[in-house]
Formats: structure tokens, sequence, C-alpha cells
């Protein structure tokens, strides 16, 4: 299948090397023409790095022109953080086609912000967008052209944006991710899933001292310790009576099931905590007012959260503290520079008038 990868993280990378390796048709674009320029004198490779050893992937296409990116791709991919998604959403906006699906792991509800951004373009092609609740590879870059991936997603629970186009767009995600993909409504309980906001809140304030004493911290090593998972429990129950005060149904992927031995398997393979503590690549230097887990899960998607408890009338106090303690740290006002249901155009419905939206799109 013939995809297209946009950005150049971690995610990306491991996204275009992955799937190449699988067999598709990979085009990868990246906004900075230099980066492009020296990827394509390198060969266009990128080195896969996991259990099975090293792997060469060779891309069909690295681009800074996004229209070539997606021209032909039935599949959009962006694994980029969610403070990304606007900047990218603009440009690929008038060039996205009829049929065509973008899909972005994690979303923080950027899928609804890519749909917004193709109205906004004046772009009536019938396109769906989808997210799902966490990044299909643990990963970390090794180097500039090289991704090591510690994990695979197993489960993704997926929304889809309008949800009337669902079992379309599934069944093109489900090419990429064969016997992953879990349909779970619309694109707000897609949002709903994502656990970004759930794990890394917590690790990050309350591993603060270290974070910035050591030149290096493993947050999720020395730094996940018995309290630090009983907040993020408190704190991932939250997210859960959103979703059930809103009447999405189970499983909701309680984030205590990505930690635990037995019970249900969480969207990584039963071992995926352990495969990424021992790769040692999360022992990382973190700024903490820089760091995509402060401007991307604590300012977007706990304000998000709160925005959307707030219209399903379910107290978070977690939520709000998490966002005052990121708030202070940053010296940001998050009620200002988060995300809510208001920032991206849908302030106005209620409950019921965003659900029919969610399923029906724009008229
Ligand atoms: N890495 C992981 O293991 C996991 C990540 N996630 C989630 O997956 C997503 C991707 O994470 P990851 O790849 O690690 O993040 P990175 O921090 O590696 O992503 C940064 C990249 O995003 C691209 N980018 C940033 N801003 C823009 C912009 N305005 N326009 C275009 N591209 C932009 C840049 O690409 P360029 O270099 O080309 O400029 C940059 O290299 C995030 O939502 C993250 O929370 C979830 C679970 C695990
Ligand atoms: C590995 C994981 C899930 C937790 O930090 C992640 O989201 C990341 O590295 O960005």
């Amino acid at each position: 299948m013939k995809i297209a990868v946009l950005g150049g993280g971690n995610g990306s990378f491991a996204a275009a090397g992955d799937l190449a390796l699988a067999g598709h048709d990979i085009r990868l674009w990246r906004r900075n023409p230099g980066d492009v320029e020296a990827h394509r004198a390198q060969g266009g490779t990128i080195e896969v790095i996991d259990r099975s050893g090293r792997r060469d992937a060779k891309l069909a296409t690295i681009t800074s022109s996004i229209a070539d990116a997606i021209e032909s791709a039935n599949l959009i991919l962006c694994p980029a953080p969610a403070f990304a998604q606007a900047a990218i959403a603009k440009l690929a906006a008038p060039h996205l086609r009829d049929g065509q699906v973008v899909f972005l792991p994690p979303g923080t509800f950027g899928s609804y912000i890519f749909a917004r951004a193709a109205r906004d373009a004046g772009n009536r092609a019938e396109i769906a967008t989808a997210e799902t609740g966490t990044l299909p590879w643990l990963a970390r870059k090794q180097g500039t052209y090289a991704v090591r991936i510690s994990g695979r997603g197993a489960r993704l629970p997926t929304g889809v944006f309008p949800s009337r186009l669902a079992p379309q767009a599934l069944a093109v995600i489900g090419r990429a991710f064969p016997n992953a993909i879990e349909p779970c409504g619309d694109a707000l309980s897609g949002a709903l899933m994502n656990a970004g906001p759930i794990i890394h809140p917590p690790l990050i304030t309350m591993n603060a001292g270290p974070i910035e004493h050591f030149d290096k911290w493993d947050i999720h090593k020395e730094g996940t310790q018995p309290a630090i998972r009983r907040v993020t429990d408190a704190l991932d129950a939250e997210r859960i009576a959103i979703r059930e005060a809103l009447g999405y149904r189970g499983p909701h992927f309680p984030l205590a099931d990505h930690y635990s031995r037995d019970g249900e398997p969480w969207m990584y393979a039963r071992d995926a905590h352990e495969q990424l503590t021992d790769s040692g690549d999360w022992s990382e230097r973190l700024i903490l007012v820089e760091h995509r887990y402060m401007l991307e899960d604590l300012r977007l998607g706990l304000s998000f959260l709160a925005s959307v408890a707030a219209l399903a009338g379910v107290q978070t106090p977690l939520v709000k503290a998490f966002l005052a303690i990121g708030s202070a740290i940053t010296g940001q006002d998050f009620a200002v520079t988060g995300r809510t249901l208001s920032s991206v155009g849908l302030g106005d419905l209620d409950r019921a008038a965003l659900q029919t939206h969610l399923a029906e799109g724009f008229k």
C-alpha cells in the first residue's frame, strides 16, 4: 500500500522504517528541505534496530513537498507530537483527496484538527481522519538515520471522524497494522484513549527534582515508584469516568494494564514496559519547560481532557492540579495555551449536537 508518513521524529522514523520493511511503499515528508536533501544523499534508508537485529529499510520517496508525499497515498500517517498537528494539517489540507485516510497515532483530537483544516481550505473531498491511544512503536532514534524499536502496538483502539466512514477507514488502516486495530467509535472516543496525558504528567512533575538535577534521568525506571503509579491510576480513573459519562463503552484500556503481568493485554505486548526500561533509551536529558511530555501531553492533552470533562459534568481534580503545576513550572498559563473543545471550534455544541457532528461530519 502507498503510505505517506509525515514528520521526522522517533515515531515517524519508526513508522517509515517498519512499514517499508513490511513491504509498503513509503513516502516520508519532512518540513526542512536540508534534512530531506541530506537523507536522500545518504541513500534514502532508515536502519531499524529491534530484537531481530539491524535491517535497512529503503523508502520510496523522501520529500519536503507535502503534496508529493500525499499524492496517491491510500493512508497518511502523522505520528508527530500534537503541537505540530495544526501546522502540518494546514499544509496537507488542500491536497487531500476522496477516499484517503489520515491516521494520527496518537491524536489528542488532532484527527478533528485535520478534518477542519481541510474544510477551512475549501476542500470538500470525502476523507476520513482517525486516531488511536498511543504510538504503535516504542521508539527512539539512534543517530540521524537509525531508530530502535523496543516494542510494537498490539491493540490499537481507534476512533474515526466522521464515524459514518469508520468501516472503510479502519479497513485501510488495518492493512498497515494487521490484527491490531480495534474500533472504538468516534474521534472523541479515540482521543479519550490517549495514554500520553495520563502517563507523562505524574512522571515529569513528581520527578521534577531528579530530572533537573541529573544530566539524564529515566522516568520509567528509577522514576516509576509506587506513589507515582497510584497517582497515575487515579488520574486514569478521571479519564475513564469522562468516557463513561459520555456513554463510550469499554474496554477503556486502563493504563494499569501496561504494567501488569496478567489480565487484559494493553496496547503494547505484555513485556513492553520491561523492554523499554531494559533498552536504556529512556534515560534521557529532559528540559522540562520544552519537552513534549510537558507541551504536548500536559498542556494540550490535559487541557483537552478538562474541557471534555466540563461538557460531560465529571469532576477531575487531578487533571486540574497537574495543569496548575505545569503552568507554574513553565510560567505559561495552560488555560490559555491549551487545547479545548472551544479552541478546535466545537465550543458551541451541546453533547447531543457534538455526537451528531462526530458521526456525520461537516454538512
Ligand atoms: N516515541 C515513543 O516511543 C512514543 C511516542 N508517543 C507519541 O507519539 C508521537 C510522536 O512521538 P515522537 O516521534 O517520539 O516525538 P518527537 O519528539 O521525536 O517528534 C519530534 C518531531 O516532530 C516533527 N515536528 C515538530 N514540529 C513540527 C512541525 N511544526 N511541522 C512538522 N514537523 C514537526 C519534527 O520533525 P523534523 O525533525 O522533520 O523537523 C521533530 O523531529 C507523540 O505524540 C508522542 O507523544 C507515544 C508513545 C511512545
Ligand atoms: C514510551 C512512552 C509510552 C512513555 O514515555 C512514550 O509515550 C514516549 O516515550 O513518548
